[in-house]
């Protein structure tokens, strides 16, 4: 675990020096892909969307890095957008292409760390190293290495390529999706991380006080709701998803988010069997790299690296959600107050 600073790698685990608190640091390359290149909300335009020009690099351990497989599995972007998979084993180096610990290696350089792929993007580059990370191979340049946003390229900038119509970021609900963002994202998504890398008791209880209060409300939530925005999926969802997968075996354990499982919640863990059984989502969750990962790579937290064996657990039990309204699977033609619970 490390971070560069003027191109430079240096092995250094994150600095809760001051209050004990883990700060995730903000995202520092934030271009867009669009339909014909022209800038999106942040960074300098000239990324169109292309079959074959963009390569992303995931970790199949990592919860943000997940939700873009999904978007790329659910919008049809396999044959477009091609992937490197780092391995699962992170240690001084960062992360890697060490094909022994579940890498596919790097497919377009065959380097060997991550790092190197920032250091070509800026020689001097300074900040973390982290996936999910969108690569144009015509620029040489990095895309972005921000998930959420990367998540709505998918969602939107390829469509006239692939005719694929699906939208998790309807225009009539966007409000909704970002006030769910927005009280999931602190509390839950990094949440998780709060509490497991705190330094000091009182910030770990801090996080994990509030962690455990929104997953009562979103259990409450989904004992109305089909999906966290009404009937619809959205981002929200995948976005949830993609840390509910890894709780019990992992969170539940490794970072002390222990009150309860999900398991133990009777909606959040029927909404998570559904996700799951989404058609192409099983594939995009690997618990060898996610157990292996977060066990064996975080050792101020275990020491020893040893990998637990279980928990026991199948998502494929029937999820129980048929009663709620239907889900649908293309672009909503309802109205928001229809679409509402
Ligand atoms: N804001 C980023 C966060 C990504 C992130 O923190 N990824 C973690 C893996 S789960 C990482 O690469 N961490 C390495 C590090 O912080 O050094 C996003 O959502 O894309």
């Amino acid at each position: 675990m490390g971070l560069l600073v003027d191109g430079k790698w240096h092995d250094k685990w994150y600095d809760t020096a001051r209050d004990g608190r883990f700060q995730r640091e903000s995202a520092r390359r934030r271009n867009w892909i669009t339909p014909h290149g022209e800038p999106g909300p942040s960074g300098i335009g000239g990324f169109p969307a292309e079959a074959g020009r963009y390569h992303l690099y995931v970790s199949l351990a990592c919860p943000w890095a997940h939700r873009t497989l999904i978007f790329r599995k659910l919008k049809g972007l396999e044959s477009l957008i091609d992937v490197s998979v780092v391995s699962w084993l992170m240690l001084e180096n960062g992360w890697t292409f060490d094909q022994d610990f579940g890498s596919t290696g790097d497919k377009l350089d065959g380097l060997g760390f991550l790092h190197q792929r920032y250091t070509l993007d800026s020689p001097e580059y300074s900040g973390r190293v982290t996936v999910p990370l969108l690569w144009d191979k015509q620029s040489g340049r990095i895309v972005s290495n921000e998930s959420s946003e990367i998540i709505r390229m998918f969602n939107g900038a390829f469509d006239h390529l692939t005719g694929n119509r699906l939208d998790f970021y309807p225009e009539s609900i966007r409000g909704e999706i970002d006030a769910l963002n927005e009280r999931i994202y602190p509390a839950v998504n990094n949440g998780v991380y709060r509490a497991g890398f705190a330094t000091t008791q009182a910030a770990y209880a801090e996080a994990f006080q509030t962690l455990f209060e929104e997953l009562d409300y979103l259990d409450a939530l989904l004992e109305r709701r089909r999906y966290l925005a009404g009937e619809h999926i959205t981002e929200a969802d995948w976005r949830l998803f993609t840390t509910l997968i890894r709780f019990d075996a992992v969170y539940h354990g490794h970072f002390k988010c222990n009150l309860k499982r999900i398991a133990d919640y009777r909606y959040l863990s029927g909404w998570l069997r559904e996700l799951y059984q989404w058609p192409g989502v099983a594939e995009t969750v690997d618990f060898v790299h996610i157990k292996g990962h977060y066990y064996a790579s975080h050792r101020t937290i275990n020491p020893t690296g040893v990998i637990p064996l279980g928990p026991a657990q199948t998502f494929e039990a029937p999820h129980d959600r048929d009663h709620l309204p239907p889900g649908l699977r293309v672009r909503p033609a309802l109205s928001q107050a229809q679409a509402w619970p």
